[in-house]
């Protein structure tokens, strides 16, 4: 019998603009998410992982963007329709956490409104039920005394507690796979660590998966089971953490790692990965990291394809079975 995962996507593509005009932005990916299981997908700005995010979630436009490819969650097609009839279906696990929760939150609206909606448009609660339920969901995520915070407006909370805020009307959704899309990235390192350990804990107690995307390593290695290294709009590499930042397969996540803070770097200069992402849309004939890549051999000139390097892991890249990157222990 084949354990069906919850979440599959096969040969995903995003194309924006209209026609005579249009760039790609996702080209062919391949992924899979397992119930429970907190994957990391990295990349440096521009490599594809909004795009992912948002194209699994419904939320690119269909008048401006293309979407190709196969999506299943939970048995379910994630949107229907084709063209600029693409609809994204609303009554999905699913939900989505943002770096900046006001992306999320209503300034006009008090939180206890906020949730108490959520509960009645996504779960049919009643009011009653949905306003126990907010006040159990605004403790879960570690907001003391809840019954004051029902009433708060959002600018009256700090930024941590927007984040929990926003994490509770995400978890109000009952999602099976929670998106969190860079949801550390504009808080202090304290509140990181705990908003790390709060989407960690509630991924474990709820069995929820979590599709965390992130440009910190740090973070991967502290939050991940597994990790898929984008770049150019393509999956690099791909396998588990431990195993991925112990000795990087590709040369962009070796890269990647070696441009990660480190106890004895701190102060000094950070390594970077000289060269930028390729915008969308250009057409690379070879390997798409073969510009910036300090291994190119004339044999990279040829499209690489995603191989595997051990039985877990799989990597684009013809020279990785030779390259050997130095990692970290986990
Ligand atoms: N609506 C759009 N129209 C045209 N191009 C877009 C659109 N949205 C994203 N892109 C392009 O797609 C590419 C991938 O962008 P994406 O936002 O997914 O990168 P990212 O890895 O998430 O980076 P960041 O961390 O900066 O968000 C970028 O080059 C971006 O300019």
């Amino acid at each position: 019998m084949t354990v069906m995962s919850l979440l599959t996507v096969e040969g995903l593509q995003v194309h924006f603009g209209h026609e005579g005009n249009q760039v790609q932005a996702l080209y062919d990916v391949d992924l899979t998410i397992e119930p429970g299981e907190i994957v990391g997908l990295v990349g440096e700005s521009g490599s594809g992982k909004t795009v992912t995010s948002l194209a699994l979630m419904g939320l690119l436009d269909p008048r401006s963007s293309r979407i190709e490819g196969r999506a299943v969650l939970d048995g379910k097609p994630l949107w229907q329709g084709k063209g600029e009839k693409r609809t994204p279906r609303r009554d999905l696990p699913m939900a989505m956490i943002f770096q900046e929760p006001m992306t999320a939150l209503d300034p006009v609206f008090t939180v206890g409104y906020q949730l108490v909606e959520t509960l009645r448009i996504r779960r049919g609660m009643g009011k009653s039920e949905a306003r126990t339920e907010s006040l159990s969901l605004l403790d879960a995520v570690g907001i003391s005394d809840p019954k004051a915070r029902m009433k708060a407006y959002p600018h009256e909370l700090s930024g941590g507690m927007r984040q929990r805020v926003m994490i509770a009307i995400a978890l109000a959704c009952d999602p099976k796979l929670l998106i969190a899309d860079e949801p550390t990235t504009a808080v202090d390192v304290t509140i990181q660590a705990q908003l790390l350990d709060l989407i960690k804990n509630l991924a474990k107690e709820r069995g929820m998966a979590v599709l965390f995307v992130t440009h910190d390593l740090g973070v991967v290695s502290e939050t991940c089971d597994r990790m898929i290294t984008m770049y150019a709009g393509r999956i690099v590499e791909r396998g588990p953490v431990a195993e991925v930042l112990a000795s990087p397969g590709h040369p962009y996540t070796a890269g990647l790692l070696a441009a990660l803070p480190s106890p004895e770097s701190r102060g000094g200069r950070l390594a970077t990965i000289p060269g930028r992402v390729p915008p969308p849309g250009l057409t690379i004939p070879g390997c798409v990291f073969e510009s910036r890549c300090p291994y190119s051999q004339p044999e990279c000139s040829v499209p690489q394809a995603l191989l595997p390097l051990t039985p877990t892991r799989e990597v684009r890249c013809i020279r990785s079975n030779e390259l050997d990157f130095e990692g970290v222990a986990p």
